[in-house]
């Protein structure tokens, strides 16, 4: 077992052991396992077709579990739909963008909310923390640029304030800009308010802004992990181009 834990995984905010999973009986995880301690993001990376997005929506139960666990602090969170796992405070953020094209901004934002009296505090943080949206919540949403839509999916993830987001490919399409302003809501997320963050990525540069500890997904399994340190940039690529 490869495990590409932050510390022991009996701290773990997060954690995976042995999950298997895949399509019509093809399997696509092979016994992955791996952790992430309270507050902390780890970054999973890998080439295309490698599986990223087959984990995150085995976890949020999108694809059937074969084997293994999932747990989310001491809650096993295993095969639970996703319906259930959005009320339990664990968020995510698709890789496709996944919002609805005729709802204004303020609609589409509204859904995350268990009620009315709740998503007006969530409004005002939210256009806090992307004042891009203040001003424009009546606009229709499928208006928005790529890049914007992303933004939306991504503050409509965080208005629960989840315990634990997953978050695939979001930078892929955005302006260095906007990478870096997704980097630091990001980081200022887990710093500020203890969100445990998994981060689903091809950009190298910006997974390693952010991550406390990255792991290489090939062909299923967990191929290399390791902290973020001076090595960890040419470790990555090392896998990736092979
Ligand atoms: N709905 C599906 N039905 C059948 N096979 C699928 C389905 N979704 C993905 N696959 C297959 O599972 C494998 C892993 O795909 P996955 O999307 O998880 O990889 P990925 O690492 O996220 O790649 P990318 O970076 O291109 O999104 C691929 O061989 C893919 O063709």
């Amino acid at each position: 077992m490869t495990d590409a834990s932050v510390g022991a995984p009996s701290g773990a905010a997060f954690d995976i052991s042995g999950l298997s999973s895949g399509y019509a009986g093809a399997l696509v995880l092979r016994e992955v396992s791996l952790a992430v301690r309270p507050g902390k993001i780890l970054a999973l990376l890998g080439k295309n077709g490698m599986g990223k997005s087959t984990l995150i929506r085995t976890v949020m139960g999108f694809v059937r579990v074969e084997a293994g666990h999932v747990r989310v602090g001491e809650d096993e969170i295993t095969g639970t739909p996703p319906n259930r796992l959005a009320r339990s405070g664990i968020s995510y953020a698709p890789q496709e963008k996944a919002i609805f094209q005729d709802l204004s901004i303020e609609d589409n934002l509204r859904l995350a909310a268990p009620d009315d009296r709740a998503f007006k505090p969530m409004l005002e943080r939210v256009c806090e923390q992307f004042p891009l949206f203040a001003s424009r919540l009546k606009q229709k949403a499928g208006t928005l640029s790529g890049g914007e839509q992303k933004m939306l999916m991504l503050s409509r993830a965080l208005m629960v304030r989840p315990r634990l987001l997953l978050v695939d490919e979001i930078s892929e399409g955005l302006q260095p800009a906007v990478v870096s302003r997704v980097a630091s809501i990001l980081k200022d997320e887990c710093e500020t308010h203890g969100t445990t963050i998994l981060l689903v990525e091809q950009n190298i540069d910006f997974a390693l802004r952010i991550a406390h500890r990255w792991a290489v997904l090939d062909r299923g399994a967990i191929a290399d992990s390791g902290v973020v340190d001076g090595e960890a940039h040419d470790r990555i690529v090392a896998h990736l181009s092979i």
